[in-house]
């Protein structure tokens, strides 16, 4: 399998992509077929969830040796998540859950993020890559501590993670700034996500930067779902939700489901849209965004826009307008036109919006897009707490509001999968306002205990052991001090 870049026609294997993260041009890279898996529905429903991913997965690495993709899924997928089916599928009344947070740190990122640092040294190790690997990450919460806490300690590899300062939450924070490694940097900026993965990708496209510090052995990477090797492991919890379904005896085979995704930066909700590329029954994908709200104006109108507000909101890792992996769903929609993706991410460059032509419209009648604000969030969380006595983060109450529109809107009895994409308990301040409606008080550990008192729910170890760790890393540092302080780490050590 090859990779190419939705700009140009940079062709590359999958370790090169895996290694390299953006393309050069700036493009993303994308495979340049999407495999079609045979769907022996008898065969897969009884496969572990390390079984469907090597099935899956292995179409898409080809250029690793089986043995090796299967150890480096055996070493990904084990008893760092809370429970043997690692995504389990949860059913709440007419609601099915894909609880996707039972990783190391709580979210939906640890899915991918714990194969994606196997995948990165085996391949630094097939293109016999001498050079320090420097990951840069943006976060808006979640990514960042799963990257952290993948690549800690890693050999040969450095990992910096930028996070707004304001604009996430205060156990998000706190997983960042106590974490340990001797490689982990960690730096709050006076910023939002986008100037931060702005930053990034500037980086990323400076020559010269990346010749000077070539010279003093250091090679960029992501683990954004910008990068392949993040994006691609996420189609695997789709085909293994939908076996569940089937192996629940609520769907049929071949049977058509909806996919719910909260969405940020399109990352998640294109790997179900891959998913259905390579054959996966799906009807509608579901947009779900918060009130920056900019994808559900574009997959209504075809105008994407980010000259508006950027609103912080309870549901912060979703507080991002520029959202990267739109550009690999334009490029398919566009009939595969690197003319016409360079077109548009010109003009987003340059006027802060773009209009998708006419006659490629069509291609956005896979989605259904809405979005909930936060007063409609807390509702969903008490809602869902008082209703089907299930316990659910900000994030997802977004994703089940924006179903619920969805029902509203098409009465579509089509059985919805809804992902779960973070533990309520790292939005504890949030979660315990919408249930108990009252202002929360003391500190996040304490409303932890009565969230968990109040709702007979568990609070996970990660968080309680979060209580006894110390801050390692309470740089604040301005937007436009990103560059410097990368240069800084690697100035010649
Ligand atoms: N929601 C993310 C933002 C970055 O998204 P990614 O999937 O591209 O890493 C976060 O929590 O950081």
């Amino acid at each position: 399998m090859e990779y190419k870049s939705t700009r140009g026609n940079i062709r590359l294997t999958s370790t090169k992509a895996l290694i390299e993260g953006l393309a050069d041009d700036g493009g993303l890279f994308i495979p340049i077929k999407f495999p079609k898996v045979e769907l022996n529905f008898k065969e897969l429903m009884n496969k572990s969830y390390n079984e469907l991913a090597f099935y899956i997965l292995k179409n898409y690495f080809n250029d690793f040796d089986e043995n090796t993709l299967f150890n480096c899924i055996t070493k990904a997928y084990d008893d760092k998540f809370d429970i043997k089916e690692i995504a389990p599928l949860v059913k709440k009344d007419k609601f099915y859950f894909l609880e996707l947070f039972h990783g190391p740190t709580l979210a939906f990122k640890d899915m991918a993020l714990s194969l994606f640092p196997y995948l990165l040294k085996e391949a630094k190790l097939k293109e016999n890559i001498k050079k320090e690997i420097v990951i840069l990450t943006a976060t808006s919460g979640d990514t960042g501590k799963a990257a952290l806490e993948a690549f800690r300690d890693i050999e040969g590899i450095k990992i910096i993670v930028f996070y707004p300062s304001k604009g996430v939450s205060n156990i998000q924070r706190l997983q960042m700034t106590t974490q340990e490694g001797e490689n982990t940097f960690v730096f709050g900026i006076n910023g939002n996500f986008d100037d931060a993965q702005r930053a990034v990708k500037e980086i990323f496209a400076d020559v010269h930067f990346n010749e000077e510090i070539d010279k003093r052995g250091y090679v960029l990477s992501s683990a954004n779902s910008i990068n392949i090797g993040r994006l691609l492991p996420q189609i695997v919890y789709y085909f293994y939700a939908y076996l569940k379904l089937l192996k629940m005896g609520e769907i049929s085979e071949g049977e058509y489901v909806n996919i719910v995704v909260p969405t940020g930066n399109f990352g998640n909700i294109l790997a179900a849209y891959y998913a259905k590329k390579m054959g996966l029954k799906v009807n509608k994908l579901i947009c779900a965004s918060n009130t920056n709200n900019v994808l559900y104006d574009f997959l209504r109108s075809g105008v994407y826009d980010i000259r508006r507000n950027f609103y912080t909101t309870i549901s912060p890792s979703m507080d991002i307008l520029v959202s990267s992996n739109l550009e690999r769903f334009l490029y398919d929609a566009c009939g595969e036109d690197e003319d016409i993706i360079r077109a548009l991410m010109r003009d987003l460059k340059e006027f802060g919006c773009f209009k998708l032509s006419e006659k490629y419209m069509d291609s956005l009648k896979d989605f259904y897009a809405n979005f909930a604000d936060d007063k409609e969030t807390c509702s969903e969380i008490r809602w869902a707490f008082l209703n089907l006595r299930y316990l659910i983060d900000p994030h997802t109450a977004v994703a089940l509001n924006v179903y619920k529109k969805y029902l509203k809107d098409t009465d579509d009895d089509t059985k919805t999968i809804i992902a779960s994409t973070a533990s309520p308990y790292k939005f504890v301040a949030s979660v315990y306002k919408a249930i108990t409606l009252k202002e929360p008080y003391g500190d996040e550990f304490m409303l932890a205990d009565e969230l968990s008192k109040l709702t007979k729910t568990s609070i996970p170890k990660q968080i309680v052991e979060l209580n006894n760790k110390r801050v390692l890393h309470n740089k604040v540092i301005d937007k436009g001090e990103i560059y410097d302080v990368i240069k800084d780490i690697l100035k010649g050590d």
